[in-house]
């Protein structure tokens, strides 16, 4: 380590933060102003007066890892009578906040959960066919009224009564906000009620129940958890020593300097995906007001779109020695390692502090509403009827650009963009049986040289869907539908899911098309023979 490098307590260490241009002064402007303590303290004045109302009631998360001691012992009693009855499959359903950090979780530590944060069809089909006489479905929602998360607690309901099961709404696990309308949903169904810490946002919510419910029944230990991040805590407050006051510090310094993409890639020492955790922590606390930092998962060091002009490279793991080389075969700007209890808090007291610097309220996402609108509107009135401007082999492509291939109009998208801005390939599709279309990403990065995101739809909506339309207006927008081949209805609903992915897909388009935004429609008429086609398009140039 060197004076450039700062090591907290839990063995979490930042390195390089001092060398981000602009990083020392940020840091010691908020040293001079006590933020670090002011933050530990839970001020509500630190982003602004137009920000205090809403900061007051979201700053539970700087000691939730405190409170959610509790659960400890709950979950583990919870987990023996569930298991006691048989039910070891945990299915978790929950959008963005509500299903991110347990994703990671359980990925670290080789524990296996089924993740349900779609609307696609084929993926919920696949889920509900697995296992079902031994699932428990946890279902996740602050807010208990995120439409994708009731579709699918509604699939599991008709799905355990068709199957005969006894005990229905003992196979619920339901973890929902005091007072939510899930909250009475669940005490009619019979379901465990977990009620999650109200001052708690969804995307900082790692170490309340809803990262730690589904985690704990899935099998993790939680409490090595939450010791992490009761020892980090040690260091929060600190002028010296604090590293997530200097990765915050860093962030904000960046983005102000120009370096406003965060390219987010593991570094291969053990902690697996806490780049998509991070992404909506980040997209949809800053992304707002025509400002903000967009994240962009990378998959590997060497993949397109780790380094560049405005990206500032940020590596990720777990804890380095002192003489390790971080960034896992990449120079990163940044390099944050350290235990995953420890990482969730750092992280969240950086992003905090990175909005601070950046002048933004970290705790709104002013713009989500927005596309949410449109697609209820869509299910209520229909999807305008249009017609694709040509078809090549499995690719229907609408476009309002002149191209005539399907590589010529992914051309024509990417240099629609502003120069310094982006591309975002947000894919309305099964995440498993498609998985290839995220291949989609590092091919078009590699082309263009562009900072280029990945999104599985519906789920980035409650992530960078923020960002696209509150940060700046400097995107371009790729999107990707599939046919649908075996719709599910959505039980007592007067659609299907097939028409809730479409709709989805559809309210988004309207959102960026109202921004003029550009924007390419790709939908396949075969998922498969598309998306093969479609990389390779991009592959060949
Ligand atoms: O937990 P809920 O209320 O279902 O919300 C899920 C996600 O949707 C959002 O509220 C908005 O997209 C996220 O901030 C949140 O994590």
């Amino acid at each position: 380590m060197n004076q450039l490098d700062i090591e907290g307590a839990a063995g979490l260490s930042v390195r390089g933060a001092r060398q981000v241009p602009g990083a020392t002064q940020a840091y010691d402007k908020l040293v001079s102003d006590g933020v670090a303590a002011k933050l530990l303290d839970k001020d509500p004045t630190l982003w602004g007066p137009a920000a205090e109302a809403e900061s007051k009631i979201r700053l539970g998360w700087v000691d939730t890892h405190r409170r959610s001691r509790e659960l400890v012992p709950r979950l583990a009693e919870l987990r023996k009578e569930l298991t006691a009855r048989g039910l070891d499959h945990v299915v978790l359903a929950g959008m963005g906040g509500s299903s991110l950090a347990p994703e990671v979780i359980t990925a670290t530590l080789g524990v296996a959960l089924t993740i349900l944060d779609t609307t696609d069809p084929h993926q919920i089909r696949r889920a509900l066919g697995d296992r079902l006489s031994r699932t428990v479905v946890v279902v996740a929602s602050k807010s208990g009224s995120t439409v994708e998360t009731d579709s699918h607690r509604r699939a599991y309901l008709t799905a355990f009564e068709d199957a005969g099961l006894d005990n229905i709404g003992g196979r619920f696990v339901v973890i929902t906000d005091p007072g939510s309308p899930f909250e009475g949903t669940a005490r009619e169904m019979g379901a465990h009620v977990v009620l999650a810490d109200p001052e708690v946002g969804g995307r900082y919510s790692a170490l309340t129940a809803f990262g730690l419910v589904p985690s704990a029944l899935a099998g993790v230990n939680i409490a090595e958890l939450l010791d992490q991040a009761e020892e980090f805590y040690a260091s929060l407050g600190g002028d010296t020593g604090n590293p997530a006051l200097a990765l915050g510090a860093a962030l904000g310094a960046a983005a102000l300097s120009g370096r406003d993409k965060v390219a987010l890639i593991s570094d291969g020492t053990g902690i697996t995906g806490l780049g998509d955790w991070a992404e909506q922590l980040i997209a949809e606390s800053t992304g707002k007001d025509g400002r903000g930092i967009l994240p962009v998962v990378v998959e590997t060091p060497t993949s397109p779109g780790a380094i560049g002009s405005d990206v500032l490279t940020v590596t990720y793991g777990g804890s380095l020695g002192p003489d390790a080389v971080p960034g896992g075969g990449v120079t990163p700007h940044l390099a944050v390692n350290g235990p995953l209890g420890a990482q969730f808090l750092a992280w969240e007291f950086a992003t905090a502090i990175a909005g601070r610097v950046i002048g933004i309220n970290p705790f709104d996402q002013p713009n989500v509403a927005e596309s949410k609108e449109n697609t209820n509107r869509i299910l209520e009135n229909g999807l305008p009827s249009s017609q694709p401007s040509f078809t090549e082999g499995a690719i229907e492509v609408y476009t309002s650009g002149s191209a005539t291939t399907v590589f010529d109009a992914v051309h024509e998208l990417v240099t629609a963009a502003e120069p310094g801005g982006y591309v975002a390939v947000m894919a309305y599709l099964d995440r498993i049986g498609d998985a290839a279309a995220a291949d989609v990403r590092p091919a078009i990065a590699a082309q263009t040289g562009r900072s280029v995101t990945f999104g599985w739809g519906p789920r980035f909506l409650h992530s960078t869907g923020q960002y696209h339309k509150g940060g700046p207006q400097e995107g371009a927008f790729l999107q990707i539908t599939g046919v649908v081949t075996d719709d599910l209805p959505v039980p007592g609903r007067p659609f299907t899911f097939g028409e809730l992915i479409a709709a989805q897909a559809g309210g988004d388009r309207q959102a960026l098309s109202g921004r003029h935004r550009p924007l390419l429609h790709l939908h396949l008429t075969d998922r498969s023979a598309g998306i093969a086609q479609l990389v390779k398009a991009l592959q060949k140039g």
